[in-house]
């Protein structure tokens, strides 16, 4: 049965776990006619978001990312908290599966009604997964759900578009103290708020320590992370449940740092204006491709364009032409 949008906006004002699935699954299709009924949802649940903590983790593939995402929530939920766990995946394209897809990985976690965990969309360019994204987090905010971790695969373009929707954003590193920077790029390491370097345990507690100083000289250079706040290195150990308190300890410090100081509530607002500008470039291309004057000349002008006979320059004036009002001189 097809709700309406005011019982979907019910239904996720009342934390009603089916209802919150359900609106997840609405802004996750591409319909026209759900993407009417999502925006409507999304407007109505709009002035009960904002409350949560809004936290980014990501990785290399094997640094104990979804060890602690599990291990974490469960130290969060005994703090009283409800915890909503969401991913940034693109390979699931490909590959079908996803980080978090297979639910055993986090199984006492997905276990616990005061936790929300939803898998990366399938299905769907980067974008598209950063747009569910974004609209998803919306909705556990409303259902009242008070941190969100947002899980990303470290492949570089991926953790830009987390960092550009989370408060706080962290690195998972491995103890490994002849790379300390694990062929993470520079660019990667400047949005660390924080970095973790993880199995900091048995055999690996000297590498881990190594590891964390060879990172923490690295970020004083660097002089990255969020607005406000001097990014900071940690050793845990997710598989012994070390560190925890202190990783919630310095979250707690950083969101009452950047509140009083007012840097998180600009960060925010930064984020939503480049959100809007997000979509509208990507509206923009979707309409540009399927405007019919421009479809008309758009696969022969390429192919000219390729084989040299024609400038790119002429050519993007020339469609966006069309574009605009629909003709322009075909004067090739
Ligand atoms: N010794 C030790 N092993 C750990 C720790 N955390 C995770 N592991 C192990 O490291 C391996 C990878 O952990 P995952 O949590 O699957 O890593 P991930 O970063 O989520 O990996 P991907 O999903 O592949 O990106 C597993 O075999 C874990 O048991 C830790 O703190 N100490």
């Amino acid at each position: 049965m097809r709700h309406t949008g005011q019982e979907y906006i019910a239904g996720v004002l009342a934390g009603n776990r089916r209802m919150v699935a359900k609106a997840i699954t609405l802004v996750e299709s591409s319909r026209a006619e759900d993407r009417l009924l999502a925006r409507e949802v999304l407007a109505g649940l709009m002035p009960h978001t904002g409350g949560a903590l809004r936290v980014g983790i990501s990785g290399p593939p094997g640094a104990g990312k979804s060890t602690f995402i599990e291990v974490f929530g469960l130290y969060l939920i005994e703090q009283g908290l409800r915890v909503g766990v969401l991913a940034v995946d693109p390979s699931s394209r490909r590959s079908g599966g996803s980080i978090l897809g297979d639910k055993t990985r986090m199984a006492r976690l997905t276990g616990s009604r005061q936790a929300f965990i939803r898998p990366s969309p399938a299905g769907e360019s980067l974008g598209g997964v950063a747009r569910c994204t974004r609209e998803s987090q919306l909705i556990l905010e409303a259902a009242g759900y008070e941190i969100i971790l947002i899980e990303t695969v470290g492949v570089g373009q991926s953790e830009t578009l987390v960092a550009g929707m989370v408060d706080l954003f962290v690195l998972m590193a491995l103890p490994n103290a002849g790379d300390e920077l694990q062929g993470m790029k520079r660019g990667i390491m400047e949005l660390a708020d924080l970095v973790l370097v993880n199995k900091s345990d048995g055999a690996f507690v000297d590498a881990a320590q190594r590891t964390a100083g060879g990172i923490e000289s690295a970020l004083r250079l660097l002089h990255g992370g969020s607005v406000g706040w001097d990014p900071e290195v940690m050793t845990i150990s997710a598989a012994e449940g070390r560190g925890l308190a202190e990783v919630w300890s310095l979250f707690s410090r950083f969101r009452e740092g950047m509140t009083a100081s007012g840097a998180l509530a600009y960060k925010r607002q930064e984020q939503a204006r480049a959100w809007m500008w997000d979509l509208v470039r990507d509206g923009l291309t979707q309409r540009f491709m399927a405007h019919v004057q421009v479809k008309d000349i758009l696969q022969g002008l390429e192919l000219r364009v390729v084989a040299g006979e024609v400038t790119a320059v002429v050519a993007a004036e020339l469609l966006l032409d069309r574009f605009t009002d629909g003709g322009g001189a075909d004067g090739l």
